[in-house]
């Protein structure tokens, strides 16, 4: 099992504080091997964030929240890694993708020091030139055809979708294994999106980079995703290959969501029906997709 890029196993989150208890994530579990693209998908509030930020490895610092289960990331076990070894892994082994490129790039910086303080993650001695001609190569990937003039710039300064492809450059400048994608360009329009969303898959192709990728948009996660973990209400309700998913979705909210694909001429996002609560047990896993044992 050492092409598992990530293992999440029984994962439950609470979130405690002294005036409530509120339990987010039930007993959720899913794999990405190397070179994977997998989607969790569901509506807003579902839990998806709140995953990726504990592979992350920032909710385990959050006073309220409680976590039980196990994530490994490389075979590495979050749980047993200090905070400092967490942070270590976070813009090296694993990054990040955020919905809102503009407001995830910090205004403070030019886009070239930005690239410094990332490429800092996996060579701490690299040199302002020496980050500055691997940002612009990694620029140049992106399509960005002056890669001078926008590392010179601000973020603000920048068109959204030149700032997408920024974050997708930077995400991936020091080649990292996983990458958590949280609906990349939704804050896009949607040519943007569509583009922003190829010239991801170009790049991560060409490292095998294993995606996690997270959307509401089952039409967008047909175009990216090899596989797809459906989530309701904090727990795993259907899992497939993203082709046997689409050809027989089985789960009443799976077929709710499938129903509720925005139109990609706008008007928002339909909202997608209650389903019954008995609908929860058990999970449905299309053929051959059992989640691999542990090795230990
Ligand atoms: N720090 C927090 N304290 C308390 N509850 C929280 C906290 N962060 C998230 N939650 C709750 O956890 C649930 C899951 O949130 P999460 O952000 O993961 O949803 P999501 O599926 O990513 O939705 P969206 O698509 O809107 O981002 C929500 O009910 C949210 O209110």
């Amino acid at each position: 099992m050492d092409d598992l890029t990530l293992r999440i196993r029984d994962l439950n989150l609470r979130f405690k504080s002294l005036f409530s208890d509120t339990a987010v994530l039930h007993g959720i579990s899913l794999h990405i091997r190397r070179g994977e693209r997998v989607a969790l998908v569901g509506e807003s509030g579902s839990g998806k964030s709140v995953t990726a930020r504990i592979v992350l490895g920032t909710l385990q610092e959050l006073k309220t929240s409680r976590i039980s289960g196990t994530v490994e990331v490389m075979g590495r076990d979050l749980k047993k890694m200090t905070e400092k070894e967490r942070y270590a892994l976070r813009g090296r082994d694993i990054s990040m993708i955020f919905q809102d490129p503009t407001s995830s790039l910090n205004p403070v910086f030019r886009i070239a020091e930005l690239f410094h303080e990332v490429l800092k993650r996996r060579d701490p001695g690299i040199s302002a030139a020496a980050a500055r001609a691997r940002a612009a190569q990694m620029l140049a990937q992106v399509s960005i055809h002056e890669p001078e003039r926008a590392l010179d710039s601000y973020a603000f300064q920048l068109s959204g979708g030149m700032n997408q492809r920024i974050m997708i450059a930077m995400a991936l400048a020091n080649e990292p294994a996983l990458l958590l994608a949280d609906e990349p360009g939704t804050a896009l329009d949607v040519t943007v999106q569509a583009q922003t969303l190829e010239l991801m898959r170009e790049m991560v192709e060409r490292n095998a980079t294993s995606v996690l990728f997270i959307s509401h948009n089952l039409g967008v996660v047909r175009e990216f995703a090899d596989r797809v973990y459906v989530i309701y209400k904090g727990r795993i309700v259907e899992h497939g290959t993203t082709e046997a998913l689409f050809a027989d979705p089985r789960h009443p909210y799976t077929r709710a969501l499938m129903a509720a694909v925005p139109r990609l001429t706008g008007g928002g996002i339909p909202d997608v029906p209650e389903v019954s609560e008995s609908f929860f047990d058990p999970m449905i896993t299309h053929e051959g997709l059992r989640e691999p044992e542990p090795t230990r």
